[in-house]
């Protein structure tokens, strides 16, 4: 996860495409199946966590209906006609551009919409100081808190996180095979199984400083076990570089349906997202989704 995080002066973002999945027919019956069974199980916040409750924070716009259309099999267009493509960014890093379906993003929102609306949801992570994250963020599988990190295994209002849902852990290692097919050597970016994830939200106001994810075991980074970041909803500017050093900084532009991995040599990247592009999602995932104005990311990584 994140490591010490400090303000970004200048921006940049990642984009990155990859192709259509195998999995990708049978992600939405068992993201419908799976959601509202974590949802069930894991959103019984204990009896004290009304004294931490946060405000509900919904993914999608109020009154949407979540039986969307691509549920009801209306003919969805892509969200793009460009294929997927892939660019070899540097040891171990690779932006996949394009690489999840309409279909799969929609589903993701769903799913991250259900699992985040209720205790242990979506909320504004801050410091003991009271500053605050410019972001709304989930966790599956273990709580991070920009001052405890892994630690504290409760969310702030006492629940307890969902595991990362199964159709989430297909998806993020089909993409790592998808990545290993494209690199020079497939060992530049390691297979992992994804046992935790941050979901973040940005509206147009959003950011996250430039910081290094570093708070997962030592096995996980020593073996440069990867970040996977899946972007959906409006486009970032995402800064990425090997050193804090702002004039060394790279940029890059994750649009909705791209992924970023960094694993290998470039596991302990610096990076973060200085820009969100407001109204720049495809119009098709609004319409179908009804996600609220904004970025959704999904950084997946091995604890
Ligand atoms: O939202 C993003 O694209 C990056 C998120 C990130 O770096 C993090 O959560 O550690
Ligand atoms: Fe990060």
């Amino acid at each position: 996860m994140i490591g010490d995080i400090s303000f970004v002066i200048e921006g940049f973002s990642v984009s990155s495409n990859a192709s259509s999945l195998s999995h990708k027919a049978s992600i939405q019956d068992v993201s419908r199946r799976v959601s509202l069974f974590t949802y069930k199980q894991y959103h019984n916040a204990p009896a004290h966590s009304n004294l931490n409750q946060t405000q509900p924070f919904s993914l999608i716009l109020p009154g949407a209906n979540t039986v969307t259309a691509a549920r009801q099999g209306t003919v969805i267009e892509p969200v793009t006609n460009r294929p997927p493509s892939y660019q070899i960014i540097d040891s171990g890093m690779i932006l996949m551009k394009n690489c999840i379906s309409l279909r799969d993003q929609v589903e993701i929102v769903n799913t991250c919409h259900k699992l985040g609306v209720g205790p242990g949801g979506f909320m504004q992570p801050g410091y003991q100081s009271g500053s605050k994250l410019k972001l709304h963020r989930m966790c599956f599988g273990r709580n991070w808190d920009p001052e405890t990190k892994y630690r504290e295994p409760y969310n702030v209002d006492g629940s307890t996180p969902p595991p990362v849902p199964q159709e989430f852990i297909s998806l993020v290692q089909s993409l790592i095979q998808d990545a290993q097919a494209r690199l020079n050597s497939p060992d530049e970016i390691p297979s992992m199984n994804p046992d935790v994830c941050l979901v973040n939200f940005y509206t147009s106001t959003g950011q996250l400083g430039l910081h290094q994810d570093r708070s997962e075991s030592s096995y996980s980074i020593k073996r440069g076990l990867p970040v996977v970041s899946i972007s959906i909803g409006d486009s970032a500017e995402f800064l990425y570089g090997h050193t804090r050093d702002e004039d060394k900084l790279n940029t890059v532009v994750l649009e909705s349906g791209d992924v970023f991995i960094f694993g290998g040599k470039s596991r302990l990247v610096f990076h973060g997202v200085k820009t969100i592009f407001p109204n720049s999602a495809p119009r098709a995932l609004l319409q179908e989704s009804m996600l609220r104005p904004g970025r959704l990311s999904l950084n997946f990584r091995q604890f």
